[in-house]
């Protein structure tokens, strides 16, 4: 079955590109490590899914291309046909002249209705060149205009033509440190609006991406391809074929719905992380080699230790600055100089930790993320994707005890008193992935994990290892945000912005009680 992929905006056309580069680069390597055979077959599959093929041979993505700007999409159209390997198709792009100046309504009341139906044929004629279709990906940005606003409106056009084809949404979280001061506003809008439709977030966060560039790939000047190729590595290595369960010869054929049956039990919880390793520059990877334990062992420690407070401090301190300097360009943003922060919320711990005032004014919002262990990361249901040499043997059941918690991680532990943490692992050195203490009570562990193997190597890793999970770490991140949007509505900063496009107040109030709603399902797994 085929996927279609819509790319829009800035953001998502220039991550598309890299993510069918990325496909096509690793379906057509030369270390796949398997028979010819088997890698024919890896091939054809990917192929099915991706691409189609055009009279003169060239694979051509099964993809439209939408922006509001010409530039980006002309730039991704051409390195397409420069890479000689694939190209987009002829008649698959749609542009204007203007963008949406980061304004969330522009792109959603604006550009959505007026260009509705032609960006619809498009997509409609890309779907009917599809024998079969899994469903649709959309990429697009959290916090821009373009992405995020017709984003949403387009999602919602797919489910209302396309009600029985799934939809999965890739999106991009800002920077916390804050690109743009309307970014939050953006965010809680596309958020909410992609829960109505979509069925599945699969969420990337620009700051975790940042810091793998940094510390994992050794890069020192960091740009949005070097993020761009990170996150196509790891949406390639979910997307890729992988065996079915009951065969170890034949490729699931419906890629998203395999993904959505195995990760979205609930409508309440559709936002999918996704974590894999390894992930390294191409000098480092030649000094090591991989054990299947020990992979796994670190995608569990992924998974268990929220370990973001870092992020979530220095968000904190970004979010004061960012006050700070706002209100020495005059911008209001509360009310009487009285701090405003949702009861509860990180914003509110910041400035507790930053030595201010008690809050006052506005009712509580994001209450319910007041989690039992704030380090603690409860599952709904996760995915390990493992890929390469000696695959079978890999046991995702039954880590080794020295495998699973090292005397350094334990000190760490210790030392950041995460107790809850530290007892559970003690009390489950070899139930691995399993081990209900990871999952909510109301699902078995059978039916919360799976695990997808094949021993085709993906890209250059002779041994790598992918989780995709429906966990609670993007609570904290989401009720952050929340808090923020919500002080500067609280104070109507910029709202005008959005209502002079035909928003309203209440649409705004709907985004946060559903929101809100979302961080408390899972604050409560
Ligand atoms: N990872 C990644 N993030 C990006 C990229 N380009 C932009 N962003 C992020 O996307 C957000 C801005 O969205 P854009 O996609 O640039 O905006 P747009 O959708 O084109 O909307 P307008 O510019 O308002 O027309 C910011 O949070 C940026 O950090 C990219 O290539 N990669």
């Amino acid at each position: 079955m085929s996927i279609v992929t819509v790319q829009l905006g800035q953001c998502g056309n220039q991550i598309g590109f890299e993510v069918f580069d990325a496909l096509f680069r690793d379906s057509h390597c030369s270390q796949g490590l398997c028979s010819k055979r088997e890698n024919e077959a890896y091939q054809a599959s990917c192929k099915e899914r991706f691409f189609r093929e055009e009279e003169n041979g060239v694979p051509v993505a099964r993809a439209v291309l939408v922006d509001m700007e010409p530039k980006v999409i002309n730039q991704t159209l051409s390195k397409a046909a420069q890479s000689g390997r694939w190209k987009y198709g002829q008649h698959t792009s749609f542009c204007q002249k203007q963008g949406s100046g980061n304004n969330w309504a522009y792109g959603y009341s604006v550009h959505g209705p007026k260009h509705e139906e032609s960006i619809m044929n498009l997509i409609q004629t890309e779907v009917e060149k599809c024998d079969s279709l899994s469903g649709f990906f959309i990429l697009m940005s959290m916090a821009g205009g373009t992405g995020s606003g017709l984003g949403a409106f387009i999602t919602q056009k797919l489910q209302d033509q396309y009600s029985s084809s799934l939809k999965t949404n890739q999106i991009i979280w800002p920077y916390g440190t804050g690109e743009v001061i309307v970014q939050n506003y953006n965010s809680i809008l596309t958020l909410s609006h992609l829960y109505r439709s979509s069925d599945a977030l699969l969420i990337h966060e620009n700051d975790a991406i940042h810091k793998i560039c940094a510390k994992r790939m050794n890069i020192k000047q960091i740009s949005f391809r070097d993020l761009n190729r990170v996150l196509a590595h790891q949406l390639g290595s979910v997307l890729q074929p992988v065996y079915s369960e009951d065969s170890s010869s034949h490729y699931r054929r419906n890629p998203l719905g395999d993904l959505m049956e195995h990760l979205v039990p609930h409508p309440e919880f559709k936002m999918l992380g996704v974590r894999n390793i390894p992930q390294m520059s191409a000098e480092s990877l030649a000094y090591n080699t991989f054990t299947w334990a020990g992979l796994l062992k670190h995608l569990r420690q992924m998974l268990i230790s929220s370990a973001k407070m870092e992020e979530v401090m220095s968000t904190i301190l970004m979010r004061i600055l960012e006050r700070t300097r706002a209100e020495s360009q005059g911008l209001q943003m509360e009310e009487g100089g009285d701090r405003i922060a949702p009861e509860g919320s990180a914003v509110e711990l910041g400035y507790r930790l930053a030595g201010a005032a008690p809050l006052s004014g506005l009712p509580p919002i994001g209450k319910a993320s007041a989690h039992k262990d704030p380090h603690f990361n409860t599952s709904l249901a996760n995915l390990v994707i493992l890929r390469g040499k000696e695959v079978h043997g890999a046991d995702v059941d039954a880590l080794p005890p020295s495998s699973l918690w090292s005397r350094v991680d334990l000190l760490t532990a210790i030392l950041s008193g995460r107790l809850r943490s530290i007892l559970f692992l003690s009390s489950s050195l070899t139930t691995g992935f399993k081990d209900p203490a990871l999952y909510t009570s109301w699902l078995e562990p059978v039916d919360a994990f799976s695990v997808w193997k094949t021993q085709r190597a993906f890209d250059k890793y002779e041994k790598s290892a992918a989780l995709v999970s429906n966990s609670q770490l993007l609570v904290k991140p989401l009720d952050m945000i929340v808090g923020k949007a919500w002080n500067m509505f609280s104070s109507k900063a910029y709202i005008h912005q959005y209502t002079k496009f035909g928003m309203e107040e209440e649409d705004f109030l709907d985004s946060f009680t559903l929101l809100e709603q979302v961080v408390a399902s899972y604050g409560s797994l």
